[in-house]
């Protein structure tokens, strides 16, 4: 008898390691690793993935038979669940956790499994399918021995498997003829149809010319056979109305071809050094740094081109906010239909039809953001990460992986080269392409040598004197020049760090969130004072509950604001905002940009979301409205975010003939971080923060880890944290630096108390041992309650 190792969703240190489980008899030839099980455990029923199996003379004792299946083929592949392995060791984090990451949403929860089969199955198996081609698996009760039936058929792709998702993400239905008669017989039927009834004479000849076919209503109309003469060829016995499933497309709109443009020489030299590495299979890390505009994409897109001619496919990331229509659409346009994109604004329905359009090996080349690094794609012969500094590529919650990390283990995996591109590249891949690990390739000019645009600083300091607005003179001036010569103007309000929040003039009150240690936000829209942390929502006062005072008022401002003051201040000037409550609904970040890009708007304002990606000749002025609100964060990393995202922005200024012109307004003029990006040095700016994380023990100099402990009692979190603290100082050597334990720079949040501990070091063989002995004591003494976290090379001390 065979036996699967199972990895239970019980996700606790104890369950960490396989269970073994009985396969039952009938479905001992089905079974393969990467599939799910229903199994019993203890008293209760759970899910659990299988990833191994083995002859079960090596077990004594008695074992419990799996329960039933989940999956009819493997959702985990081969590689993926080696994957989960490594991702878990080096995450701290549960197994279960790491393979459930790797699935679409929508296949961790509900679904509903359909058989498909064709018309010949159907009939040859009556006992599963009474006559039908499309049966819902979950609802039969099949024995054992049907199973092993179904799954023999699914093993031959003599049937389908469709996952559907039992709430939202209904499968799409079109409407469909399909002919009942013959080439013969249809000859029949035109000569009595007569010269005039056009339409059902164009039918007639689309099913004599594919008599087999199942045409789509929508083609049909198209095609101009009208809803009549399909109601009249019904009705005549000609054509029979069916429905066939139809596959969401996530792309909403055709875009047209293109093909490889010529390359300059520094990007063939890139292309070159790629496509060689592809060639000769080696994995090969390069840390593509070129300048922004200097033309990235163009040397992704004709190396995937390359992997795909040798056979092989093509996976490349962006982060969340770049993933524009307009880089998917290049990319769409040089491969066509073989793109699969996986990304969060999809319905779990369409990222569910993505996946399996990737599993069944039909798309060649997947875009999407740092999940998609889990596709099940096979045979992977470039991985691209755009953007590579992009803090999106790190996971905040468990598994807290870095994206980074894990293209570079498929690489191995996969016998194939990853490309980091950036204008301004993390510290990090910088200082390894520096020691020779990564392999650095320079675009250092623009594409057709424009030059980079001129950055002038205004110190808002000094402009407060004299003007109150939101808008320096300087900025103001520029704009209304752009607006007469017709080009366009891209305006970025930094939020990381601002929020809008409420203060009274007379006492100073501001309205704090009654479970975490935060001001609450306002809404404007929903006319009431978030918090962002837990959620709690309270109207807007209009007195102060302080001391009554009724010049209780808003501070700060919002993109909504900046949009009425421009607006004022601008007339005729037509304003786009783009932030996150202008792209809630889908296909409005769409649609915004491409209202933009056809010049239908003069200025597109809004939060991070325009700093990246997009490619607009006309923009020729940038402004950035408030640089350092970044700067005050207590974060070793805020002046690399700074100095990145004022680069970024202010390479979407003048990228084509026209040169380009950026404003940045700030309160701390003479901060490197700032100046640096006023001459967009990279070069210097990383050569300066060098030194400075070399004096402060900070990355790519130290590794580092985040401990974090919390729980209802700050008393107790406090006395935990610092045996926690006390035990990995006498454990770990002298050369590892343990700091804290210290309240999180927001302590209380939702009524818990936050510590965390940061362990700094280069080489500490036992810090494996001392994390995983402090993970498995907290899990069981539990501990009244503290729970513990691990973060590696966690992106933040706060
Ligand atoms: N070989 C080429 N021939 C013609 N045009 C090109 C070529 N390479 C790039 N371009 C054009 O140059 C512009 C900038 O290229 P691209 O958007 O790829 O830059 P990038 O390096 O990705 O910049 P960023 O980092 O700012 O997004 C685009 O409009 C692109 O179409
Ligand atoms: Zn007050
Ligand atoms: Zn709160």
């Amino acid at each position: 008898m065979q036996v699967a190792q199972i990895i239970v969703d019980v996700p606790t240190r104890q369950t960490n390691n396989p269970y073994s489980y009985l396969i039952p008899e009938n479905l001992e030839e089905q079974i393969q690793p990467g599939m799910r099980v229903q199994v019993p455990f203890g008293r209760r029923r759970v899910t659990g993935f299988v990833i191994g199996l083995s002859d079960k003379t090596s077990f004594d004792g008695k074992l419990k038979k799996i329960s039933s299946l989940v999956d009819l083929s493997p959702v985990i592949t081969p590689e993926l669940l080696k994957l989960s392995e490594w991702m878990a060791d080096k995450t701290f984090s549960f197994k279960i956790s790491c393979l459930q990451t790797m699935l679409p949403g929508g296949m961790r929860t509900k679904f509903k499994k359909k058989l498909l089969a064709t018309d010949q199955i159907r009939d040859t198996y009556p006992a599963i399918f009474h006559g039908q081609n499309e049966i819902d698996y979950d609802r039969q009760k099949f024995n054992n021995k049907t199973i092993a039936e179904i799954l023999a058929l699914r093993k031959s792709n003599q049937i389908k498997v469709h996952y559907e998702l039992s709430s939202h993400a209904k499968p799409i239905l079109s409407r469909a003829y399909k002919s009942k008669l013959n080439q013969q017989q249809i000859d029949h039927v035109l000569i009595d149809v007569q010269k005039r009834a056009v339409g059902q004479r164009r039918l007639l000849k689309m099913l004599y010319e594919q008599p087999s076919q199942t045409f789509l209503q929508s083609k049909l109309l198209h095609e101009g056979v009208g809803r009549q003469v399909l109601d009249t060829a019904v009705k005549q016995g000609w054509v029979t109305e069916t429905q066939v499933r139809r596959i969401r497309n996530p792309f909403l709109q055709p875009v047209s071809r293109s093909y490889p443009l010529d390359l300059n020489e520094d990007q063939q030299t890139a292309v070159n050094r790629i496509n060689n590495a592809i060639g000769k299979q080696t994995d090969t890390t390069f840390l593509l740094e070129g300048v922004t505009g200097s033309g990235k994409t163009e040397v992704y897109l004709q190396a995937m081109a390359h992997a795909l001619s040798i056979g092989k496919t093509a996976l490349m990331l962006v982060p969340e906010i770049t993933l524009t229509p307009q880089i998917v659409g290049r990319i769409r346009s040089r491969f066509g239909d073989q793109v699969a994109m996986l990304h969060s604004a999809m319905s779990s329905g369409e990222r569910y039809d993505e996946w399996q359009r990737i599993n069944s090996g039909q798309a060649k080349v997947v875009v999407g953001v740092r999940s998609a690094i889990f596709a099940p794609l096979k045979n992977i012969g470039l991985i691209i990460m755009d953007e590579e500094h992009d803090s999106s590529y790190k996971q905040s919650d468990t598994p807290r992986y870095q994206t980074r990390d894990v293209a570079k283990w498929r690489a191995v995996y996969n016998h194939c080269p990853v490309v980091l591109g950036s204008a301004t590249p993390s510290l990090e891949s910088r200082a390894r392409a520096m020691k020779g690990v990564y392999q650095l390739i320079m675009l250092p000019h623009r594409f057709n040598n424009h030059a980079l645009p001129h950055v002038s600083i205004v110190d808002m300091k000094d402009e407060m004197a004299h003007n109150r607005h939101i808008l320096s003179k300087r900025l103001s001036n520029l704009i209304t020049d752009r607006l007469e010569k017709h080009e366009q103007i891209i305006l970025l309000l930094n939020r990381r760090g601002y929020s809008s929040f409420i203060m009274c003039r007379d006492c100073g009150y501001v309205p704090q969130c009654p479970n975490c240690d935060i001001s609450l936000t306002m809404h404007k829209d929903t006319h009431t004072l978030n918090c962002h942390l837990c959620g709690h929502k309270e109207p807007i006062p209009t007195v102060c509950p302080k001391c009554h005072s009724k010049r209780i008022r808003h501070y700060g401002i919002g993109s909504q604001q900046l949009e009425e003051q421009v607006k004022d201040l601008f007339p005729t000037a037509r304003v786009l905002r783009m932030d996150v409550d202008t792209t809630r609904k889908k296909g409005s970040h769409e649609a915004i940009i491409n209202k933009f890009g056809a010049h239908k708007a003069d200025i597109l304002l809004g939060t991070q979301m325009i700093a990246k990606g997009l490619d607009f000749p006309e923009v020729t002025l940038v402004g950035v409205l408030n640089a350092d609100s970044a700067l005050q964060f207590p974060d070793f990393r805020s002046s690399e975010r700074t100095f990145q995202l004022l680069t970024q922005v202010s390479g979407r200024s003048g990228r084509a003939d026209k040169q380009g012109e950026v404003v940045i307004q700030t309160f701390n003029p003479d901060h490197y971080a700032i100046q640096l990006a006023k001459t967009q040095d990279y070069e210097k700016f990383y050569h300066t923060e060098m030194r400075i994380r070399h004096l402060g023990k900070y990355p790519p100099y130290y590794f580092t880890i985040k401990i974090t402990g919390s729980s209802p009692s700050e008393k107790q979190t406090a006395y935990e944290m610092h045996q926690i603290a006390g035990f990995l100082r006498r454990y770990l050597t002298n050369k590892a630096i343990v700091l804290g334990p210290t309240p999180k720079t927001i302590t209380r949040v939702n009524n818990r108390y936050f510590y965390q501990i940061i362990i700094k070091y280069r080489q500490e063989p036992k810090l494996k041992a001392a994390l995983d002995d402090v993970l498995v004591k907290s899990q069981t003494k539990q501990q009244g309650g503290l729970l513990i976290s691990i973060d590696n090379e966690p992106l933040d001390f706060m």
